[in-house]
């Protein structure tokens, strides 16, 4: 069966929830896992065929470790304390070409910048196959909550990667 992995950063919780409810969505078509990034491999698994990542947008991009030290003056307890999505991409590997990949972020509606969207720069020199636009899901404050129908609208939006990638495969 077809095999999708979704790795996220979060500090708060909020884009673990919207991991959760794209592999909700993926998971009707495709046999998904979801790993926060400070336990995902370094090697992807030979069998995959779509990796989604995603990440909270920090300062504009993903964050890095002063950002993320940052989030600790919100919450002294983040759920991402070791390496960030950033310093994922910067080190990971797949053992076969043609795997599909795309991104998502979380952050405040409006603000300028986006983490997906580095992310996707990042997907592309890792020559992943980036068929799909970056997505961004809404907070209310900086720690959350979502704002109302993000989960659902996640869900709905890795049920049509799914779909759209399995009639490309
Ligand atoms: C240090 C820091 C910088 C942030 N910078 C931005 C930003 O540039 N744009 C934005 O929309 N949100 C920004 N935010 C809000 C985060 O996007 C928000 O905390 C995050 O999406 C919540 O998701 P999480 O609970 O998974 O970390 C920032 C938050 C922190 C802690």
């Amino acid at each position: 069966m077809a095999r999708a992995l979704v790795v996220y950063e979060s500090m708060f919780g909020n884009a673990k929830l919207i991991a959760e409810a794209i592999a909700r969505g993926l998971s009707i078509w495709r046999s998904t896992d979801v790993l926060e990034v400070g336990v995902a491999p370094d090697v992807l698994p030979s069998d995959l065929d779509l990796l989604v990542v995603g990440a909270p947008t920090h300062a504009f991009g993903l964050s890095r470790p002063g950002t993320r030290k940052a989030a600790t003056q919100y919450q002294e307890q983040v759920l991402s304390s070791g390496r960030g999505m950033r310093e994922w991409l910067a080190v990971v590997a797949q053992e076969r070409v043609g795997v599909e990949a795309v991104a998502f972020d979380t952050g405040i509606r409006f603000a300028p910048g986006s983490a997906a969207r580095v992310a996707t720069l990042a997907l592309r020199k890792l020559r992943f196959e980036v068929r799909y636009q970056p997505k961004s899901f809404d907070v209310v404050t900086a720690i959350g909550p979502l704002l109302d129908g993000e989960a659902e609208r996640a869900e709905e939006w890795g049920r049509a990667i799914a779909e759209a990638s399995f009639a490309h495969n």
